[in-house]
């Protein structure tokens, strides 16, 4: 059996920047749209910064959209997001930014106007109710965690 098609989900943005391309998918089946920066900015080693994308967007009720960090930029030059995944909620109209780290021990970063900083990755998200108990159901896993399984040599 064949999925149905799945439509993309409509997406008011406007764009406070009027040179920098609106965020984008770069390949058919990509989960993140590439999202720029509108400043140039030098991270020295250890530095952080927040920097625009010159894009607002009104998600849906019901939706997120989540900054994620881009893995060549991870890769190649030590950039991380400092609060990777970061968190758009759909009432948000302010700017979205992306708060960048450089970790290289050695090298500054340098970003330039228009650079593809991060991805947004657009997703549904529920809704919970809390309801507060004395006592949890239990389960097989039940207080274990943080390396509990074991399969690292320094845990
Ligand atoms: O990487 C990010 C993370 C957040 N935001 C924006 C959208 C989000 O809706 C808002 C608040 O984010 P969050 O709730 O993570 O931050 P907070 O420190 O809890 O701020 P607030 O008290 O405003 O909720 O900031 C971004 O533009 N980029
Ligand atoms: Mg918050």
């Amino acid at each position: 059996m064949t999925d149905p098609v799945r439509q993309p989900v409509d997406i008011l943005i406007r764009r406070l920047d009027p040179e920098i391309p609106l965020p984008a998918y770069e390949h058919p089946g990509d989960a993140g749209a590439d999202l720029r920066t509108t400043e140039d900015a030098e991270l020295q080693p250890g530095e952080r910064a927040l920097l625009p994308t010159g894009i607002s967007i009104a998600l849906p009720d019901g939706y997120a959209a989540f900054v994620h960090p881009r893995s060549g930029l991870a890769a190649r030059c030590g950039v991380a997001l400092v609060n990777a995944p970061g968190t758009v909620d759909a009432g948000y109209r302010g700017e979205i930014k992306v708060i960048v780290v450089n970790l290289d021990p050695r090298e500054p970063v340098n970003f330039k106007r228009g650079d593809r900083i991060a991805q947004l990755v657009i997703q549904q998200v529920e809704k919970a109710r809390f309801h507060e108990v004395g006592e949890l159901p239990g389960s097989v896993r039940a207080e274990g965690g943080f390396g509990s399984t074991g399969g690292h040599a320094a845990v």
